[in-house]
């Protein structure tokens, strides 16, 4: 791993990392803050999955999560939201599909299947680099969050990993893509146009089959210009009413899709976490 640089902040340490991946076929940065409890044992680390056109750096810059991080005792960790450097034809063709728009899975169509596994890097790559490098991170204690196509990254895999991922949290997320513009291209392209693999990678499907043993956080924004095309947040809480699933929705009046909306929440979410993996 490569640190690319380390800034002192909140007392504790926010850097910027590179290292080789297998499941994205070339390398791949992340973003870490690291809380000043660090310095003394271990800390649990939470997992935050960006939206689309984001990058490793987008919420260590624009969410204001440090500072209340610092004072949890809680780590911080962002991962881009694609392979980078696989060179794989046609992947900057558009801004929702491709570069910068991994959707949080294991792609099995040709070209995209060499390099676009998003989802094997979170679950096993990611994890296993901060085990080696960060001796603080406390992978029993790990929480995971995201935001839109990171929210969906979020709710599926935190569904699928109950015991790596203890507590999950979403901010305006696709919840079911299956349904809705940007996924159906998305899994059209990446998964194929046979709609029984997508199911595996949709949580308003996924509840159904698999639950969350935590009530799952979602902040939502009633001005958020995406939310009615592409969110449909009610999917997901009819889903899990009718699964048994634990789920608190807040709709936020007059918020949009965007990082004001994120840093005006974020305490809560930290707060969430933090009460499941320090409870
Ligand atoms: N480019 C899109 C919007 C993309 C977008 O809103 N991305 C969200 C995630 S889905 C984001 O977090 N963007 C980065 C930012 O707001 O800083 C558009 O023009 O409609």
């Amino acid at each position: 791993m490569e640190v690319l640089s380390e800034h002192r902040a909140f007392g504790g340490k926010q850097g910027f990392y590179r290292h080789a991946s297998t499941s994205c076929n070339g390398s791949m940065k992340f973003s870490l803050y690291q809380p000043p409890q660090a310095e003394a044992g271990k800390v649990p680390v939470l997992l935050y999955l960006s939206g689309l056109t984001c990058t490793e750096e987008t919420f260590m810059i624009k969410a204001g999560a440090q500072r209340l991080a610092s004072e949890l005792g809680m780590m911080l960790v962002t991962c881009d939201t694609s392979p980078r450097d696989a060179a794989v034809a046609g992947e900057s063709d558009s801004w929702d599909f491709g570069l910068a728009a991994g959707f949080y899975l294991d792609a099995t169509q040709a070209p995209w299947s060499t390099a676009y596994n998003m989802y094997s890097y979170v679950v096993k790559e990611l994890p296993a680099v901060l085990a080696a490098n960060f001796p603080a991170a406390d992978l029993d204690r790990m929480g995971l969050f995201g935001h839109s196509m990171g929210g969906h990254g979020a709710l599926t895999i935190g569904l699928k990993h109950p015991e790596q991922f203890k507590s999950v949290s979403a901010f305006a997320p696709i919840v079911a893509p299956s349904q809705c513009p940007w996924g159906v291209k998305a899994f059209t392209g990446y998964l194929g146009a046979d709609q029984s693999a997508w199911a595996a990678y949709d949580a308003t499907s996924l509840v159904a089959k698999q639950q969350h043993p935590q009530t799952i956080l979602i902040d939502q924004g009633t001005s958020d210009k995406f939310w009615v095309e592409q969110l449909k947040t009610e999917l997901f809480v009819e889903a899990c009413q009718k699964a048994g699933q634990a789920v608190s929705v807040n709709l936020r009046d007059g918020y949009d899709h965007g990082y004001y909306f994120i840093s005006s929440y974020i305490d809560d979410h930290l707060r969430h976490h933090a009460g499941i993996l320090k409870g």
